[in-house]
């Protein structure tokens, strides 16, 4: 019989850290797009909040999560969240910007663009949530992924702002 390049890896062998890590790490790669929409929204007519935006990313992530194995409702349920988390950078910069115009962005990136890269976030994320269903289920999985978060804030050098919103991105992870 062919012998394959790669073996698949089993699900089991991959620990529990390994399978939520992804997840608090693409977290913190989605907030970082929180700067670049604050950036293209401020000082213009659109607002923080864009309902219609958020109704898209739910529907198209809970088709994602049908066609990767992810459960849909833990899969909204966790994006509700992102969405909270990104608002949470973006109040915090028009925050910060208002208080001290010297340090707005002079340039405004395009909209449109910065949703391409949040659908590949996206579409990563959903990945992720199919990938560890078992570690989020499992009762050590506040443990591990608090963990992951404290990584993933040193690793990246995520500000206070930043910080905050993650642990704001993170708390539906976890099934209770
Ligand atoms: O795309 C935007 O306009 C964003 O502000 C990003 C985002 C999101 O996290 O996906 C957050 C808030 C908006 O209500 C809609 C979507």
């Amino acid at each position: 019989a062919p012998v394959r390049a790669s073996a698949p890896v089993p699900a089991a062998s991959v620990g529990p850290y390994a399978r939520l890590h992804p997840l608090a790490d693409l977290s913190a790669q989605r907030l970082a797009t929180a700067d670049l929409v604050a950036a293209a929204k401020y000082g213009t007519d659109s607002p923080i909040d864009d309902p219609a935006r958020e109704r898209q990313v739910l529907d198209a992530v809970a088709a994602q999560a049908k066609e990767v194995g992810a459960d849909p409702e833990a899969t909204v349920r966790i994006f509700r969240d992102q969405i909270e988390a990104n608002k949470v950078v973006q109040r915090g910069l028009f925050r910060r910007w208002d208080a001290d115009p010297s340090q707005a962005p002079k340039e405004r990136p395009d909209l449109a663009e910065v949703r391409k890269e949040i659908n590949r976030v996206n579409g990563e994320l959903v990945r992720g949530i199919a990938a560890s269903s078992d570690a989020r289920t499992a009762s050590y999985c506040g443990g591990v992924l608090t963990a992951a978060a404290v990584h993933v804030r040193h690793a990246n050098r995520l500000d206070t702002l930043h910080s905050v919103a993650l642990g704001r991105a993170l708390p539906s992870v976890c099934a209770h």
